[in-house]
C-alpha cells in the first residue's frame, strides 16, 4: 500500500514528510518555494535529490534533518515527530541521530583535523584522546590520515570537505544527509567518498540522503527523487528521460 497517499507513516520508514510547505519572506511578499511534499526516505537506501537550481532541494534536506522548521507538515525520522521535540531534545536528538555534510564545511578553525573529525563524539562525552582515535580510523580511510595533527586553514578545500566527512560519519548516525559531498572532489576521490557512505550510512536501519549535481556519481544511487519549483516531479531508480 502506498502510504504516502493516504497520510499514514510506513512504521520502517526513516523519514516520514507529510505535507510539508516552507515560505520565505522577500521584501513585503511572501515565496513558497516547497508546495505540498509527501515521501519516505527508506532505510537501506541512497535517496538521492536532484533538481535545478532554487528548485528546493537544500530547504527540503535541511527540514527532513530538523535544522529548518517547515511552514506547514509534520517530519518523523525514525519514528520521532521531531518538530514536537523542545529545542533542547531536537538538539540532542539531531547530535545521536544525524550526521550532516554541508556545502560550507565549518570546520573549527583552532583545532587540528582529528580533533575536527571527533566533535559529535566529543560532544557525546567520549574522552578527546578515544574519541581522536575513532576519527584518525575514518580520516585514513578517506586517504587523510597524514593531515591528522594539522590545522584545517593547511589543507585544501577537497581535503577539508573530506574533513568534513569523517565528522558526519564519526558517531556512525542512523541518519546521513549531504549537499554535494562531491562537488569539490576529482572523480576518484568522490567514487571514494561515496563507497564510505555505502559503508557506513547504509544498513537495514540507516539511511543516507544526498543533494546533487553530480552526474558521474548517479549510477550509485538506489532511489532518485526530482524536485521542480518545490515539487516532486520523478521518483525512481533511474533520472527520468528528460534530464
Ligand atoms: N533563507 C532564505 N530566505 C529567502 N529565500 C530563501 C532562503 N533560503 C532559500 N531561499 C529560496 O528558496 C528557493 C530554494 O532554495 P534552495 O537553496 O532550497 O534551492 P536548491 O535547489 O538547494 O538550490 P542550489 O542547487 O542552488 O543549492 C530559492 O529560490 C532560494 O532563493
Amino acid at each position: 500500500m502506498d502510504t504516502t497517499k493516504i497520510g499514514g507513516c510506513a512504521p520502517e520508514a526513516a523519514i516520514c514528510a507529510r505535507g510539508i510547505s516552507r515560505d520565505f519572506e522577500a521584501g513585503q511578499t511572501t515565496i513558497r518555494v516547497l508546495h505540498d511534499i509527501n515521501t519516505d526516505i527508506r532505510p537501506g537506501e541512497m535517496t538521492y535529490v536532484v533538481g535545478e537550481s532554487g528548485s528546493g532541494k537544500t530547504t527540503l534536506i535541511s527540514i527532513m534533518c530538523g535544522i529548518l522548521w517547515p511552514t506547514e507538515g509534520e517530519v518523523k525520522v525514525f519514528g520521532t515527530d521531531i518538530y514536537k521535540l523542545s529545542d533542547t531534545e531536537l538538539v540532542k536528538f539531531r547530535l545521536n541521530n544525524i550526521g550532516f555534510i554541508f556545502q560550507q564545511y565549518n570546520l573549527i578553525p583552532s583545532i587540528d583535523v582529528a580533533s575536527n573529525a571527533a566533535v559529535p563524539l566529543i560532544a557525546q562525552g567520549m574522552p578527546r584522546e578515544e574519541a581522536r582515535e575513532r576519527a584518525k580510523v575514518l580520516l585514513d580511510k578517506l586517504n587523510i590520515g597524514n593531515q591528522a595533527d594539522k590545522l584545517p586553514r593547511q589543507l585544501s578545500g577537497g581535503q577539508q570537505q573530506r574533513v568534513a566527512i569523517a565528522r558526519a560519519l564519526v558517531h556512525e548516525p542512523r541518519l546521513v544527509v549531504c549537499d554535494e559531498p562531491t562537488a569539490a572532489l576529482d572523480a576518484s576521490s568522490g567514487r571514494r567518498v561515496m563507497d564510505l557512505l555505502r559503508e557506513v550510512a547504509v544498513a537495514p536501519d540507516r539511511a543516507c540522503i544526498i543533494v546533487t549535481h553530480d552526474n558521474r556519481i548517479f549510477d550509485l544511487a538506489d532511489r532518485i527523487i526530482v524536485l521542480e519549483d518545490g515539487r516532486i516531479t520523478h521518483d525512481g531508480k533511474e533520472m527520468p528521460d528528460d534530464h
